[in-house]
Order: structure tokens, then C-alpha cells, then sequence
């Protein structure tokens, strides 16, 4: 049997200051000369909060909405596609970088060693996810993924059938995936799926998980035990 684990990102694999405090004010910065400038891939980005505010909006109205999303942390696709967008240039000038905890790294080489294929599910763009990983802290990590969904590819993180879409695309039994998250919403969409669900405690992680099993870091989600 091969199983697969799909992981969250903000606050699983990675501190949760290392986007808020970093990527995000990069990105808030910019946001609004990005889209004024029509910097490649805005077009999309302007289609796509038009859309949600009903065809004509000027651009004036267009970048009010995406500031606002940006200041509520919205997971909205179209703004999380500009993030991706504008921190891309900041990954290749090297004045951002992805980090992730030191526990992550040996976890990601043992399940790679063994077999176990592993994902990235967040709502981080997938352009921005595969910088984060290409260029984090403990070097290009992206030899031990198989691949990335984001809101885009996969839907939103809460809702069951992101995660049944997911299971299809990775072609994997629900019963034999194991979804590891710092957000018990999203805990609960991916167990209404069928998929088998790990709370990630990290330090400041406040977290009530119910009754998702929970651990400290991944040194407790032994590949050897759990992930054959
Ligand atoms: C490094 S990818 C950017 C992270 C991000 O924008 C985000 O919203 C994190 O969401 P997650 O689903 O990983 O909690
Ligand atoms: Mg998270």
C-alpha cells in the first residue's frame, strides 16, 4: 500500500511569522503599483476581482478590493495569485526566502526514501508555494514533493470537496491519505472526505483540535511507524 500525506503550509511545515510577518507586508508594499503598472499576470489577477464585484469595476475599485482582502488575510484566489506574482521577483533578488521548521526536511527525505509520495496543499498560489520550497532555508526541497494544489487547483481548504478533488487527482483511496494542518477547519473539511487528519501544535498554536489527533512537529508522525 502506498500512502500519501498532504501537507498545509502556514503554520504546519512553516512558522506562521515567516509569512505574516515577511511575505506579507513584501507583498502589501507592492500590491497596488503591480496592478496599476499591468506587470505580467495582472490582467488575470484584475479579471478575477471583477468577477466578484460584478463585471465593470474600475481599477480604483479593483485595488481597494484587493487591499482590502490583503488586510482581512482572505485566501482569496485572485489576490493570492498577485502575492505569488509579486513575491516571485523578491525570491529571484534573493530579499525573500522560504523557511521551514528543522523537522520538516528529514521528514520529507524518509517518506521520499520510503516510497510515501507527499503534497503541498495551501492557499498560497502554487507559483509561490514552489519558490517558498525552491529556495527555503534548508535549500531546494522540491525533490521530495510530488506536487502542489492551491485554491486554484484544489478549491478552498474548508470545504470537503477540495479534498475528494485532491484524492482523485493524486489518485489515492481517501483512506490511505494522511492530511496534517494547524487549522481545525480544515482538519474537519479533509476528515468529512475520509482522509485521516493530524493537528500540528507548533509553538504559539492555540488550536482547539477536538478530537484530531494532534502532534508537537514531525518527528512524532514517525514515517517509519505510520507511513510505510
Ligand atoms: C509560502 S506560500 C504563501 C502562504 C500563504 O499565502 C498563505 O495564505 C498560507 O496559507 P496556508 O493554507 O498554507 O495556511
Ligand atoms: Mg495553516
Amino acid at each position: 500500500m502506498t500512502l500519501a500525506v498532504v501537507l498545509d503550509i502556514e503554520g504546519t511545515v512553516s512558522p506562521l511569522s515567516a509569512v505574516h510577518d515577511v511575505l506579507f507586508p513584501y507583498a502589501r508594499e507592492r500590491l497596488e503599483s503591480w496592478v496599476r503598472q499591468e506587470r505580467p499576470g495582472t490582467p488575470d489577477v484584475v479579471d478575477g476581482v471583477r468577477a466578484t464585484l460584478g463585471g465593470h469595476a474600475g481599477l480604483d475599485d479593483v485595488v481597494r478590493t484587493l487591499l482590502e482582502w490583503h488586510d482581512g488575510n482572505a485566501k482569496h484566489s485572485p489576490l493570492k495569485t498577485l502575492h505569488g506574482l509579486v513575491w516571485e521577483r523578491g525570491f529571484l533578488d534573493g530579499e525573500l526566502s522560504g523557511v521551514v521548521y528543522p523537522d520538516v526536511p528529514p521528514a520529507l527525505a524518509e517518506w521520499r526514501r520510503r516510497g510515501t509520495r507527499c503534497w503541498i496543499y495551501s492557499s498560497g498560489s502554487v507559483l509561490a508555494q514552489r519558490l517558498w520550497f525552491s529556495r527555503s532555508d534548508h535549500g531546494d526541497l522540491r525533490g521530495y514533493l510530488d506536487g502542489h494544489f492551491d485554491t486554484l487547483t484544489g478549491g478552498p481548504k474548508r470545504d470537503p470537496l477540495s479534498y475528494q478533488r485532491i484524492g482523485r487527482a493524486i489518485g489515492t483511496p481517501a483512506r490511505d491519505v494522511r492530511f496534517l494542518s494547524d487549522s481545525r477547519a480544515e482538519l474537519d473539511a479533509a476528515r468529512t472526505a475520509g482522509w485521516e487528519t493530524i493537528g500540528v501544535r507548533r509553538p504559539g498554536c492555540t488550536t482547539d483540535f477536538g478530537t484530531h489527533r494532534a502532534i508537537a512537529d514531525f518527528t512524532e508522525f514517525g514515517p517509519a511507524r505510520e507511513v510505510a
